[in-house]
């Protein structure tokens, strides 16, 4: 007799910077949540479904969880939260070179008020050596009563395959909720938002803080599906960092807009006419109109 199928939903958590991205990408072996080698990058939940013969798991990749600063980092903590007590499965990332800190004893205590599995997922244990990983392993165990502690590495994919195992062990008896050849539920605009977001990231470097986002005005495409219109606005709090963005004579917004325009390409299979504006609205984290329409607090509340 053949196995029951499972299925259930599991949140990646950790600090920013642990692997997040990487692992959810690794796992379903493309490009879907955005990585980049900067904190907080991936600010929405980005459900990544894996499917087999056995099982289904739908990944939610929550957005780090640290000590608000401020009001999007108050609704991103109380989302990360709510998200934890619904899943079937909590998968808390570390990064095994950096060790235990402050951050995790946050997210620590918050796990104590979450009633699902939690497995502890040692990352980057390529980047140390194997004698600093048991007591690693200790402290944490000693924290907190974590059900599974795996050493991984999501970039080179050490021991990925035995964390899916462990995952299907939890794994409650389920429907298959997507079809199989679905990976995100992710609207493609929010992906295309952060591929232009990444690539700020990127050719900026340091010199333009988190605390941008792209807005999607305009996702068209025309009628023959050969061509599909973008229009996007860049939000900065500082006109200093507009300048940093829009570049000497425009070359910066240009670079930005042709590695995203190609990425997008290849995206969504067909060309891509992209336009990108920006836009200086000092304090935009803190306006409650503004996370609404970005989409952080639902319309409804
Ligand atoms: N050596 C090594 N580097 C890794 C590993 N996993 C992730 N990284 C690197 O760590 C950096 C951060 O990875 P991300 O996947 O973007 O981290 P994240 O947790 O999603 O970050 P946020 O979106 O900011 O929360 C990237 O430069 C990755 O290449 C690993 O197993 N080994």
């Amino acid at each position: 007799m053949s196995e029951p199928f499972k299925s259930g939903f599991a949140a990646l958590i950790g600090r920013p910077n642990v692997g997040k991205s990487t692992l959810l990408n690794r796992v379903l072996g493309q490009k879907i949540a955005i990585m980049s080698d900067k904190a907080q990058t991936t600010r929405n939940k980005i459900h990544g479904i894996y499917t087999t013969d056995q099982e289904q798991v739908v990944f939610i990749d929550t957005p780090g969880i640290h000590k608000p600063k401020h009001r999007l980092g108050e609704v991103m903590t109380a989302m990360a939260l709510a998200t934890l007590n619904e899943v079937d499965l909590v998968l808390f990332l570390i990064d095994a070179e950096q060790g235990y800190g402050k951050g995790d004893q946050y997210i620590i205590d918050f796990l104590a008020k979450v009633d699902s599995p939690v497995f502890l997922l040692v990352n980057k244990i390529d980047k140390v050596h194997p004698d600093d990983l048991l007591p690693l392993i200790d402290k944490y165990r000693s924290l907190y009563p974590f059900k599974e502690i795996i050493p991984l590495s999501a970039l080179q994919g050490q021991n990925v395959s035995r964390l899916m195992q462990q995952i299907h062990i939890y794994l409650p008896e389920g429907p298959k909720y997507y079809p199989e050849d679905q990976v995100t539920d992710h609207p493609e605009r929010f992906i295309v938002s952060e591929l232009i977001r990444e690539k700020i990231l990127q050719l900026t470097r340091d010199e333009v803080p988190h605390s941008i986002a792209v807005v999607i005005d305009k996702m068209k495409q025309n009628e023959h599906g050969h061509l599909c219109d973008i229009q996007a606005t860049i939000m900065v709090e500082r006109p200093s960092q507009k300048g940093i963005i829009i570049g000497k004579g425009g070359q910066m917004l240009k670079k930005v807009g042709t590695l995203a325009r190609k990425e997008i390409e290849a995206l969504i299979g067909s060309k891509v006419f992209l336009e990108l504006w920006v836009k200086v609205d000092q304090n935009w984290r803190d306006k409650e109109e503004e996370l609404k329409n970005f989409g952080y607090i639902d319309r409804e509340e």
